[in-house]
């Protein structure tokens, strides 16, 4: 089966520019293919490069050097590479992103922040699915109808978490979505992820709480092995 993530001799190292050039070399070379149905872990000590490499699967970050490709539409789109419109379009289709804290968007909605990605994918039911996410993570309905700027810590992350859930997108990036959650929405979100898999995703994320790694993740990857000079 094709991967759906492939990295190959990928390298970051940050150019401090404003503190005299220094640079912080992250990884280099790194290796990494994920298959659809499969969940890795991005694994390692603070500062080991997890949160990095996440971005660089999501083209946030230009690499030093190597490749990131990602299946968009039956081919591989190496985001290394892509034009700004293409990588639009991958965002738009085939990569959701979940961040660990949510971008608020001021006056807008949480419906309508979780129901944007699948509006504009066309959905019909792009409402419907947005109202479905909000009541099965537990945000109080008469919440919906306010912008999310005002919410708590774990309300605003559990709609970052339906905003990310809205489209079945092909490939999913979790950046911690469950730190702020207490138990009951953590396990919701450990469901929606077994889900996910279930119809053949390729999940990447980043998860702290070992409880919620031991049920998602098939495999841990340690990013520091690819420290320069790593043992
Ligand atoms: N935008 C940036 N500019 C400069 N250096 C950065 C930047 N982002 C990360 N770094 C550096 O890269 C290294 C890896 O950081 P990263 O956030 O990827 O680690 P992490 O494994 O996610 O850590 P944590 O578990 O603490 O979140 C760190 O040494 C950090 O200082």
């Amino acid at each position: 089966m094709t991967a759906l993530i492939a990295v190959s001799g990928l390298s970051k190292e940050f150019v401090l520019h404003t503190q005299g050039g220094a640079r912080i070399a992250v990884f280099e070379g790194l290796d990494l293919e994920v298959r659809g149905g499969e969940c890795v872990c991005l694994h390692g000590p603070s500062g080991a490069g997890k949160s990095t490499l996440l971005r660089a699967l999501y083209a946030n970050y230009k690499p030093s050097a190597g490749h990131v490709r990602v299946l968009h539409d039956g081919r591989h789109v190496d985001l290394t590479r892509a034009e700004p419109r293409e990588i639009v379009e991958v965002r738009r289709r085939s990569v959701g992103y979940v961040s660990q804290f949510l971008r608020v968007i001021p006056r807008v909605p949480a419906l309508d922040v979780v129901a944007e990605p699948a509006r504009t994918a066309g959905l019909p039911d792009a409402e419907a699915r947005a109202r479905a996410l909000l009541a099965r993570l537990n945000i109080p309905e008469r919440l919906w109808s306010l912008a999310p700027a005002t919410f708590s810590g774990g309300e605003q992350q559990r709609v970052n978490v339906a905003r990310g859930f809205v489209l079945d997108y092909p490939i999913l990036l979790l950046d911690e979505p469950t730190a702020s959650l207490d138990a009951a929405n953590r396990q919701v979100v450990v469901e929606l992820i077994l889900q996910a898999k279930a119809r053949g995703a390729a999940v990447v994320g980043i998860f702290h709480d070992e409880q919620v790694r031991g049920q998602v993740a098939d495999r841990l990857f340690e990013v520091a092995s690819f420290r320069r000079n790593a043992a």
